[in-house]
């Protein structure tokens, strides 16, 4: 679509319409035309370009050369060479075009039967090309004009013989003479521009359209184009002549065309009776008469100085025409070089574009032009492959346009909704619906996603928003001199404080506290990234305090750390307070690790202390956190790996880490629940240091049924509690170096009486985590089993219960925790036990006999003639979390039904539990966990 100017200087619409013919069928009834011929064109197929062929008798010059004429037409439609030398050269003798003519054929033979209706479109509205492509002197121009001719003079009879419509016809003229676009109706010599217009597409700048009166001004026009009657119009008038063609002499031709030339002829029709009127429209159409310059060897040319160079510059831009022309053949697929040259660019409609082109090839049939004859005819091969899509070119005034266009959309509404649609679009529209609901369900799926990955981070952020203010309300508590329970060293280490204990300081057991925390803003943003990573400072090995101290003086309120029961490694309060901040985001680090940074080797949430030379206590921030935190997934993995990893650039800088306290482990976690439809994995090694091995379903012995295994359980819990273990440990060792230094505080710690009386509370509160997070009941049993009364077990008890603090939070949010890579959800877990539940059921009469199974069913009151007394039973098991002994009695059943028995603590070292918490190293004392 482009716009153009109407002689009425109203603004029009040039659009392409399908009409086509059809509409020109009204106008017609006329001979000069074969509309019937026509149908069907003009409506936006595809059609072949019309390639001709056409020899011309051997001239006089060449006759009196004795050369010979070796190619003949032998129909209508081939053209084949003779020449007994040539055949056994291989080379094709016999091509076919869609029409070749004879030497003694005239041009009006070629126009009428070929050209005539491709010339004519035009009247209809569809842009038409006729060009003549042959080496030199074949006899181009001699077709050309006569083609021109013809078609002119077949217009004006047209329009005479349409006095229906109105016409306008428009004649432009141009050549391309080296490479150089010249406006031949223009007086100036001037170089034209080719521009690209976004409406019109490429238009020549400034071209000379000059609006025809009749045919005699026409006629004139054309004369002083070719150069013709160049004597005339000398004589006629004495105002210099207009530019004409560039023709020269060369040995073959000798009014040789040295230029590309393309005559356009516009014409514009509209119905005389809409003239003026707001329905009115206009059909324009461009044909263009080209006539190529001939492709000439040098060497026959007998070329040199400015015949040399033009013959360089005719040569290329064919050559660009022919490389044009034979990617088109192949289909217009990828770019095609139309910008190559100039004639190509303003061809490129009649190659590939919105026209109607035919193609004369003229040959010159003597036997020593045999080759230039023969690349013609490749040329043509390669043209008649190629298609154009014309299509009727109609103008309409604003008011037509919209008229029309609404007329089209009630038009296409009507089919739509006709019931009887000719064109059915329902299955194409159901198949459509159909992705669509499958792209929205898929977006609803992301969707949901992205909002449960923001609120974890919302989650995080708020947690991390808490501590922070909890660092800040203990800093400014510690400030004003006020130092509470809970402002132990656990509670120091879990919000990255800054402790400092001089040599100075320890001679007066009094002068010994809490430094207060006077941090920035600054600070606690980075206590919030550096996530509680402390470590011995260098400075302090001589005694100098890395930050600034506040003594005060010993009051109820400043407890001297030695004596705080809070010194033990394990938080004493596990559900409340900072501590439980810290039990938290340790676990929730561990148990999201995989969702944020599934690599992350950051696994140590405790922090660490160490004495200084002089003995004292210094604990900072540690500056290698953030180089573990951004440590290479590579840098994973055993110890022996991290020694060999070169230290990122962070870990170079530092020198002052402690040997073992920030040892690179994971801390994994044992699956709490099997509700997370892990796959099935091949190793068992609790060793491993996969997390994926803590997960290991297995089919026990009848195959059908799924129960983790004992191994899975303990590697999981081994590998955690170790971790905790080694931290725990070097805090003690690091804790008692600075009180023995001191040597004035008693560390009077009673750990048993403290552990009795938190062991209670643990116990009783994760029996009832268990409860609520849906944990599998078979994990139940192996840590009722397992980890009991011992003292040593400690470990395990605390560890789990901030494990199933923080899933039991993390539920009660509605969010999801991530289990071996799998997210967890509550009603997931819930799942995943009623299954539990009934793969149990279905083992008790493989497990237990008659009387067995009657004597339990009578002990947890089930009748034993229900119908689904097994299910009943298991669905009792672990239900009471109050009452101890039924919990001791689930776990008995259950431990029955898996097959599983503990037989002492031989069995837990064979299993490698034994891990003694360093503050208990003494003790033995063993606590109970279940009353029996
Ligand atoms: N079909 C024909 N019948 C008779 N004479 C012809 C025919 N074709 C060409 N000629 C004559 O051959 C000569 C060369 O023709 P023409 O100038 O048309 O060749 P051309 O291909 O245009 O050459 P160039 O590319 O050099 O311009 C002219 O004298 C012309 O009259």
């Amino acid at each position: 679509m482009f716009g153009c100017k109407n002689g009425a200087g109203s603004k029009i619409m040039l659009i392409s319409s399908p009409f086509g013919f059809l509409q020109m069928g009204a106008m017609g009834g006329d001979d000069l035309i074969d509309w019937e011929k026509m149908q069907g064109v003009g409506n936006g197929t595809e059609e072949k370009i019309l390639v001709l062929v056409r020899l011309r008798p051997l001239n006089e010059k060449e006759i009196a050369q004795n050369d010979v004429a070796d190619w003949e037409c032998i129909n209508s439609t081939t053209i084949l060479y003779r020449n007994s030398l040539q055949e056994r050269s291989g080379l094709p003798t016999a091509y076919s075009f869609d029409r070749v003519f004879r030497g003694d054929c005239k041009t009006r033979e070629v126009y009428d039967e070929e050209i005539k209706d491709i010339a004519l479109s035009v009247v209809g509205g569809i842009n038409s090309t006729i060009f003549a492509y042959g080496q030199t002197s074949s006899g181009k121009t001699y077709t050309m004009n006569g083609i021109t001719e013809y078609t002119v003079a077949d217009i004006y009879e047209y329009m005479k013989m349409h006095d229906e419509r109105v016409f306008a016809l428009k004649f432009s003229a141009m050549e391309i003479y080296n490479e150089v676009v010249r406006d031949l109706l223009s007086s100036d010599n001037n170089q034209l521009r080719l521009l690209d217009d976004p409406e019109k597409g490429m238009i020549i700048e400034k071209l000379t359209e000059e609006t025809l009166r009749d045919w005699n001004h026409l006629k004139e026009l054309l004369s002083i184009c070719e150069g013709w009657d160049i004597f005339l119009l000398d004589m006629r008038s004495p105002i210099p002549p207009l530019a004409q063609r560039q023709i020269g002499e060369t040995s073959l031709n000798e009014k040789s065309s040295r230029s590309h030339q393309i005559l356009r002829l516009t014409i514009e029709s509209s119905a005389r009776e809409f003239i003026g009127k707001s329905n009115s429209t206009t059909l324009a159409a461009s044909v263009n008469f080209v006539d190529l310059a001939g492709s000439e060897r040098a060497s026959q040319a007998q070329s040199v100085g400015q015949r040399l160079k033009e013959g360089c510059h005719i040569n290329r831009s064919l050559l660009t025409l022919g490389t044009v022309i034979r990617k088109l053949s192949k289909g217009r697929h990828g770019h095609v070089n139309y910008r190559d040259s100039k004639l190509t660019r303003i061809l490129q409609p009649a190659l590939g574009g919105n026209a109607r082109t035919a193609i004369i090839c003229t040959l010159n049939p003597s036997r020593s032009h045999v080759e230039q004859s023969r690349n013609t005819l490749l040329f043509a091969s390669c043209a008649k492959e190629v298609s154009t899509n014309a299509k009727v070119n109609v103008v309409m005034s604003d008011k037509a346009l919209v008229k029309h266009l609404q007329k089209e959309v009630a038009r296409l509404e009507s089919e739509l909704k006709a019931p009887g649609s000719t064109c059915d679009h329902g299955p194409l529209l159901r198949k459509k619906d159909m992705h669509i609901e499958k792209l929205e369900k898929e977006m609803r799926e992301l969707k949901k996603q992205r909002d449960l990955a923001h609120s974890r981070i919302d989650d995080l952020l708020r947690a991390i928003e808490s501590e922070k203010s909890s660092v800040k309300a203990n800093s400014i508590q510690s400030v004003n001199g006020v130092v509470k329970r809970n402002g132990s060293l656990d509670l120091l280490r879990s919000q990255s404080s800054q402790v400092s204990y001089s040599s100075d300081d320890a001679s007066d057991p009094s002068q010994i506290t809490e430094e207060p925390l006077l941090a920035t803003a600054e600070d606690f943003d980075e206590v919030s990234t550096d996530i509680r990573c402390i470590e011995v400072d260098d400075s302090a090995k001589d005694g100098t305090c890395t930050s600034s101290r506040h003594s005060t003086s010993e009051s109820e309120e400043s407890t001297p750390l030695s004596s705080e029961p809070q010194l033990s490694p394990v938080s004493s309060a596990p559900l409340s307070g900072t501590d439980n901040i810290y039990s938290h985001v340790a676990l929730e680090q561990n148990i999201q690790g995989s969702l944020f940074n599934p690599h992350s080797d950051e696994t140590s949430p405790s922090a660490s202390t160490s004495t200084t030379a002089s003995g004292g206590l210094l604990l900072t921030r540690s500056r290698s956190c953030r180089a573990n935190m951004i440590t290479s997934p590579l840098d994973m993995g055993s110890d022996e790996q991290n020694e060999s990893t070169p230290p990122t650039m962070l870990e170079k800088d530092f020198t002052g880490r402690p040997e073992g306290a920030f040892q690179r482990k994971q801390w994994k976690l044992p699956p709490v629940i099997y509700g997370t439809n892990s796959a099935r994995l091949t190793g068992n090694d609790s060793q491993s240091t996969d997390y994926s091995s803590f997960i290991d379903e297995t089919k026990n012995e009848d195959g059908d049924e799924d129960i983790p295994t004992l191994g899975s359980f303990v590697a999981g819990l081994r590998e955690m509690a170790k971790l905790q273990f080694e931290n725990q440990t070097a805090d003690q060792v690091q804790l008692k170096d600075a009180t023995d230094g001191n040597n004035t505080r008693d560390v009077a710690l009673d750990p048993m009486n403290d552990w009795a009386i938190k062991f209670e509370m643990l116990q009783k509160s994760i029996i009832e985590l268990w409860q609520s997070c849906n944990v599998s009941l078979i994990h139940r049993t192996y840590f009722i089993l397992l980890i009991k009364e011992d003292m040593t077990d400690s470990i395990y008890v605390e560890v789990e219960h901030r494990r199933l603090s923080f899933l039991k939070e993390t539920f009660s949010r509605g969010n999801f925790a991530i289990q071996d890579g799998r997210t967890l959800t509550l009603a997931s877990s819930k799942k995943a036990l009623r299954r539990e539940r009934e793969m149990l059921s279905k083992r008790m009469s493989k497990v237990f006999t008659e009387g067995e199974r009657n004597r339990i069913y009578e002990e947890w009151g089930i009748d034993i003639n229900s119908k689904r007394r097994r299910l009943r039973l298991v669905q009792l098991l672990w239900r009471d979390t109050e009452d101890l002994n039924h919990i001791r009695k689930s776990g008995e059943v259950v431990a029955k039904l898996i097959g599983f028995s503990v037989h002492g603590q031989g069995m837990k070292e064979m299993l490698g539990l034994s891990f003694m918490p360093p503050q208990r190293m003494m003790s033995r004392r063993s606590l109970r966990w279940i009353t029996s």
